[in-house]
């Protein structure tokens, strides 16, 4: 016994120095030796993954790396292998076609989606988003159609039926001005139940009942435990370990997710496939390209998640940027109510003609960005070119949205909301507009661009056009209490909604017209 007590002992005393001279070594190689060794970055970075780990699942990622760019410069080194940007050229050379005009121009290979981090566990369904180049090619082509422009205003009657319903909702829950309601709770109910109803023939009923959709919360606690698998990934033992703990209950919860998702699918496969929205394309296909039951459920899982939370964290951030610079709010406010004699007149394109709109949208966009973190990418066989460093094959690269728009190099004032850089102002002439690209470019670029400003502009000018909006004290800090779990973690944004007040125009007309008159014009 004595015996074997000592021979366990050796074995753990040899298992332990190994593992010890493993780490030390590991640790030594990718300081000294790795091919990224004269990158720079906090040497624990360079070191070791760990503390990049901690920061993703933290929350404070996005924040961090502006920090480190401050520091270090536009390349940092964040994790052994991967190198964070923030020069506008490593856009077109990270995202670009190959042979696209970036520095990579006629290379072989298009950078690939780093797996670990869209797919970090390998039950995750391939959807267009992580999809491989070819499979991505098919998908894009097929789905391309339901975004087009004459799908587009076949949308627009669903669109604004939803809107309609969003301003009776917050008629009735703000009590003219009485009561604070929460507009991200309200623009999440607008956007998951519009792209509900385009991606699967039926709203989530969250407008109409003023909740949130079971399936809409479940999207929410993933996009947390996402974070954590995507740190994990990198120790598929952990992983496969973490899988087997998880509890039965999470089990039936995600089971019940996608019998849920397959039932709506289904009923929208019985509509038949002449229906101009989001999944007729992949429907007319499904047979043509062998795209299976789990394929189609998969990708309009998908378009709801891309599609719905992206929009609404935008409407929400342009809201409070509005609300907290109250000069920018009146400008909007009057550019809306004068450019319409009614409300039936905000429509696809009169809306799309209000620059000062589109302004104020793409400042909140740079500010806000819906998608804050890096979507990384690995650098294919070869290596690459960008922003004129030479990066070797392997590595992970990736452009760090929100560090990228509050960087001053790129931005002046970036942390102030300033909606006239984007209209010509002499005073932001030198800004690098390049610098911004909040749907992404290239290949894999947002198919939903187009839709999203769309929805945006109607649903703002909607809003603004009906209420004028005051700030709830608790919610003068929404944006700066934030953290980011791959999506931005918003928290409620309490505002008071008082109706615009207006005067009659055009006696005897059958359609009544309205004109905003300013509050202060009343009282004086
Ligand atoms: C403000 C709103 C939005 C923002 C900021 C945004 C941003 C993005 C970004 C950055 C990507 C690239 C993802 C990657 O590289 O992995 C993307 C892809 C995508 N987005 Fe959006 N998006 C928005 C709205 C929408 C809408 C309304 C839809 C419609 C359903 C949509 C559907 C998609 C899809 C399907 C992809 C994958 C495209 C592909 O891989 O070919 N997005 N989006």
């Amino acid at each position: 016994m004595a015996l074997l007590t000592l021979t366990l002992g050796q074995v753990l005393a040899v298992g332990l120095t190994t593992l010890l001279l493993y780490t030390i070594s590991y640790l030594l190689y990718n300081v000294f030796l790795h091919p990224l060794r004269a990158y720079p970055g906090p040497l624990i970075m360079r070191a070791t993954r760990w503390d990049h780990s901690i920061r993703h699942m933290r929350g404070t990622l996005p924040f961090d790396v502006l920090a480190l760019h401050k520091r270090y410069g536009p390349v940092v080194r964040i994790a052994p292998d991967e190198l964070a940007f923030a020069d506008p050229r490593a856009w077109k050379d990270i995202m670009g076609h190959k042979g696209g005009g970036g520095n990579n121009a006629g290379h072989e290979e298009d950078m690939l989606k780093y797996d670990k981090f869209y797919r970090p566990v390998e039950s995750v369904p391939r959807d267009i988003v992580n999809a491989g180049r070819e499979e991505h090619a098919l998908l894009r082509r097929t789905m391309a159609h339901g975004f087009s422009d004459r799908s587009m205003r076949e949308q627009q009657p669903l669109i604004q039926g939803y809107i309609d319903l969003l301003i009776r909702r917050l008629r009735e829950n703000s009590g003219d001005g009485g009561h604070k309601v929460d507009m991200a709770a309200w623009y999440n109910y607008t956007t998951f139940d519009v792209i509900g109803d385009l991606a699967f023939g039926e709203s989530f009923g969250c407008l109409d009942n003023s909740d949130y959709h079971p399936w809409v919360k479940a999207i929410f606690e993933v996009a947390r435990a996402g974070t954590v698998f995507q740190c994990l990934a990198h120790y598929p033992v952990v992983v496969k370990l973490m899988l087997a703990l998880i509890p039965s209950s999470f089990k039936e919860e995600r089971e019940k997710h996608m019998q849920m998702t397959l039932e709506k699918l289904k009923r929208r496969m019985e509509a038949g496939k002449e229906r101009a929205d989001l999944v007729e394309g992949l429907l007319k296909r499904a047979d043509e390209w062998g795209l299976t039951l789990e394929n189609l459920q998969a990708n309009s899982a998908i378009l709801i998640i891309g599609g719905s939370e992206t929009t609404a964290t935008l409407l929400s951030g342009v809201t409070y940027l509005l609300l907290t610079n109250p000069e920018a709010m009146k400008k909007l406010t009057r550019e809306i109510r004068g450019a319409f004699q009614s409300e039936e007149e905000i429509d696809f394109p009169s809306v799309s003609t209000l620059p000062y709109l589109l302004a104020c949208l793409d400042e909140a966009l740079r500010m806000y960005p819906p998608v804050p973190t890096g979507l990384p990418r690995v650098v294919p066989r070869g290596g690459a070119n960008i922003a004129g460093s030479y990066v070797p094959e392997k590595t992970v690269v990736a452009v760090h949205q929100w560090a990228m728009y509050h960087n001053d190099a790129h931005f002046k004032d970036p942390f102030v909301y300033h909606p006239e850089r984007w209209l010509g102002d002499p005073a932001f002439v030198d800004d690098h507009k390049d610098a911004f690209q909040p749907f992404h470019l290239g290949p894999r670029n947002c198919i939903g661009k187009n839709l999203a400003y769309i929805e945006m502009r109607l649903i703002l000018a909607r809003v603004l056009w009906n209420f004028d909006l005051r700030i709830a004290e608790d919610s003068l800090d929404w944006m700066g209490r934030q953290r980011v779990f791959n999506l931005w973690e918003k928290g409620r944004l309490h505002a008071y909604l008082t109706p615009a007040a207006r005067q009659w125009r055009g006696r005897g007309s059958a359609r009544r017209k309205i004109r905003y008159i300013d509050p202060r014009a009343i009282r004086h």
